[in-house]
């Protein structure tokens, strides 16, 4: 086990309540300041595994260590001075302001510092965010990217060490996309995402884990893992690296050749 390690898995595994297997003898372990994007077909266990990494869903077979502790053994409490999330189903009440909503993140360390500090730190988070000047609206009136920053805003206002972020692209723009990630990868705090977008990894993960079928399949440094065969093996589609301006684009080759025959025929 790396000293330097923040998150470690060691031999996850979970089951349906049917029995059948979500997650099977995933390991891996995570340094600080890495950004690392999980990445797997549909229905692989992303956000299962994710969950219980979060500490969301109970871990019962195998164990997660967080700073060379069990996180079984944290407080729920402890766990939310350490651990940030942002899920796929935030739904906050539209009527509060965008300023209150990225607040209630303050909430497990309330008592931590005095109320200017506290006010002084939520400025500092909106600017960070680019949402200084939507302070004051409510959160009803945002574009789905505010809010998805909002979201994050909110979770940073907590001060984790650790941030966990569900699909934080999901039925985003390009322009929004790319917002959203590039303050995820530039923030510093060590990061774990599910993110579909294979061709955004590169760019904005340092470390990929790749799940098929609830195992993992491949984990390591983007450059190493992400590559055409491992993509193929678990996507079944081509990856490509394309080189533009002395930089390489990565690109999905999806189209299936069956339907393209089938157009031909109607
Ligand atoms: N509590 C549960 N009981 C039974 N089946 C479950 C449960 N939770 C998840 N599953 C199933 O486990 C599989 C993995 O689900 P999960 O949401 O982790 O996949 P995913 O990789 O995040 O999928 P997607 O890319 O579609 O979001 C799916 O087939 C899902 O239906």
């Amino acid at each position: 086990m790396g000293d330097t390690s923040l998150l470690i898995a060691q031999g996850l595994g979970h089951t349906a309540p049917n029995g059948s297997p979500l997650i099977q003898d995933v390991s891996f372990e995570l340094e600080p300041g890495a950004v690392l994007a999980i990445a797997g077909p549909n229905g692989a266990g992303k956000t299962t595994l994710l969950n219980l990494l979060c500490g969301v869903e109970p871990v019962k077979r195998g164990d997660i260590l967080l700073a060379g502790r069990s996180l079984s053994s944290y407080s729920s409490m402890q766990r939310a001075r350490q651990i940030a999330t942002v899920s796929q189903h935030e739904s906050p009440d539209g009527r509060l302001l965008l300023r209150d909503y990225v607040a209630l993140g303050q909430i497990p360390i309330l008592a931590d510092q005095s109320h200017q500090d506290h006010q002084r730190d939520l400025d500092r988070v909106l600017a960070l965010t680019g949402l200084l000047p939507l302070a004051n609206n409510s959160m009803a009136r945002l574009s789905g990217g505010e809010r998805q920053r909002a979201h994050i805003a909110r979770a940073l206002t907590q001060k984790p060490s650790l941030l966990f972020l569900d699909e934080p692209t999901n039925h985003l723009d390009p322009d929004a996309k790319g917002r959203v990630l590039s303050l995820v990868a530039d923030l510093g705090i060590t990061s774990v995402m599910v993110l579909h977008d294979l061709v955004m990894i590169p760019t904005f993960a340092t470390h990929i884990a790749l799940l098929k079928a609830s195992r993992l399949m491949a984990f390591g440094p983007v450059d190493q893992v992400l590559t055409p065969q491992n993509v193929r093996d678990v996507f079944g589609v081509d990856y490509l690296c394309l080189s533009h301006k002395n930089r390489i684009i990565p690109a999905l080759d999806i189209r299936k050749s069956n339907i393209s025959t089938q157009k031909e025929i109607l």
